[in-house]
């Protein structure tokens, strides 16, 4: 019997006749005989490839490629995963954390203050290209000297997240991994909804039912206070005019944490980070490629509101955006759904974590000057409408009576350290500044 015989028909639309063509159908030489067969076989090759599943890295935007891939399955990437979430001994209430974004800035700093505490920690990155990835595989690279494993994948990569909690009972979420940046909103919108909303749907979605449920503590940001005009900000402000994309995700952000919080229990915990400056620092915001720039002797745009007005940011400094975390992180309470169903009320916080003292871009360029002993060529511009806000300032009081957070870093002594990092990451031109 031929296998087309095997074709059942379609149910009461048509049934497939035996093709009168095929049975006809002779090869008159080897040759077309030889062609007939590799093109099937060319055709089973191809259709094979295009059923397969997503291999170990699941894309999150084809433009942004993560530059290698990881395999993650077998009993050597399941040690490796168990080392890293492994509680010291001497520590007594240590918690088991899942970083995501831990190549990023803020989760490089703060996988490595966990693990310094002896706190486990797991990290997951997807080393997007959004800047330069060689940046990221350095913090990586710094990361595993203190025995903190990275996982190579995404945050939409819903398998890989139920294989982590599958092996690691992850008692705490840091989630860190977002699209970041106000401006890059305009060029590359889709990756906002991406990182931002449904990666963030995500991993809520596999937290709410996994048992125990973790505790989350996640990245908001000051852009979700946008255009208000009454200062400082404070948490009992309406938040419904962002300037960009970029400030909505993490409105939205907000919104389902709500949600999560309210049907399943989940414990969550969002911190509004005002600009975070430091070491390690990202290429792409402005005090970074300011110091690239001005190190090049190429000019850079200061940007004004109208009227010649002042554009002023609240910079906050690395080491207390750290010490918030952790804090979060330690006031957080327990989830209180299992098996996906809400047994009772359970934490819903956002908290401002910010400086407190508004610096003009100007006072910053003037500061970086100081530190580089290098004269900027500055160019004042008016502040294009592409998302930015002209001023940001945080009440604190929230975060410092609830989490004991207390900034301690100017802007002078921050960004002295992080011309010092600039300076000996990049000496030599053994790597070039790239954002
Ligand atoms: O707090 C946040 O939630 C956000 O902080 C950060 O955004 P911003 O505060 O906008 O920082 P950043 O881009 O460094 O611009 C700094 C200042 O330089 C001005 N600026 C910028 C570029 C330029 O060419 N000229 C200029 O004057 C510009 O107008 C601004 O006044 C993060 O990037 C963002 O991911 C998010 O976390």
């Amino acid at each position: 019997m031929s296998r087309l015989d095997d074709i059942p028909s379609s149910p009461g639309k048509f049934k497939m006749e035996k093709s009168t063509y095929l049975n006809r159908l002779r090869f008159q030489s080897p040759l077309t005989k030889f062609a007939f067969f590799s093109f099937f076989l060319l055709c089973f090759i191809s259709v094979l490839f295009l059923r397969s599943p997503p291999s170990v890295y699941t894309q999150s935007d084809p433009s942004r490629r993560s530059l290698r891939t990881y395999s993650y399955s077998g009993p050597a990437f399941e040690k490796k995963l168990r080392n890293s979430a492994k509680i010291r001994t001497s520590s007594s209430n240590g918690i088991t954390v899942l970083v995501t974004g831990a190549a990023g800035f803020v989760g490089t700093h703060v996988s490595a203050a966990l693990k310094r505490r002896g706190d486990g920690v797991v990290g997951l990155d997807n080393f997007n290209d959004y800047y330069d990835p060689s940046l990221k595989r350095a913090r990586q690279a710094l990361l595993e000297q203190s025995g903190i494993f990275i996982v190579e994948g995404d945050i939409n990569d819903v398998e890989l997240l139920r294989k982590l909690f599958k092996i690691v009972s992850f008692t705490h979420v840091m989630h860190l991994a977002a699209q970041a940046g106000v401006r890059y909103a305009m060029e590359n919108p889709s990756s906002y909804v991406h990182s931002n909303i449904a990666g963030f749907v995500n991993l809520l979605e596999v937290c709410k039912s996994v048992n125990p449920q973790p505790s989350i503590v996640w990245a908001s940001s000051s852009s979700v206070y946008g255009l208000n005009t009454k200062v400082p900000f404070s948490e009992k402000d309406k938040t419904d005019q962002p300037a960009s994309l970029y400030a909505a995700t993490k409105k939205a952000g907000e919104e389902i944490a709500h949600t999560y919080n309210h049907i399943y229990g989940l414990s969550l915990t969002g911190l509004r980070f005002f600009t975070v400056y430091g070491p390690w620092g990202r290429p792409d915001m402005a005090y970074f490629f300011f110091t690239k720039d001005i190190l090049k002797g190429k000019s850079i745009s200061i940007f004004e509101s109208a009227n010649h007005g002042t554009v002023a940011r609240d910079f906050t400094y690395i080491d207390d955006i750290v010490k918030g975390c952790l804090a979060a992180l330690d006031t957080s309470e327990k989830s209180t759904g299992s098996g996906g169903k809400k047994k009772g009320p359970a934490q819903l916080r956002v908290f401002n974590l910010g400086n407190t003292s508004p610096v003009p871009v100007s006072d910053l360029v003037r500061i970086l000057e100081k530190h580089l002993k290098v004269k900027a060529k500055k160019k004042m511009i008016k502040m294009p409408r592409n998302g930015d806000v002209p001023y940001t300032h945080a009440n604190i009081s929230l975060a410092r009576s609830e989490l004991g957070y207390k900034p301690t870093t100017d802007l002078q002594t921050g960004l002295k350290k992080f011309v010092r990092w600039y300076l000996s990451y990049y000496s030599g031109g053994k790597k070039s500044a790239a954002r």
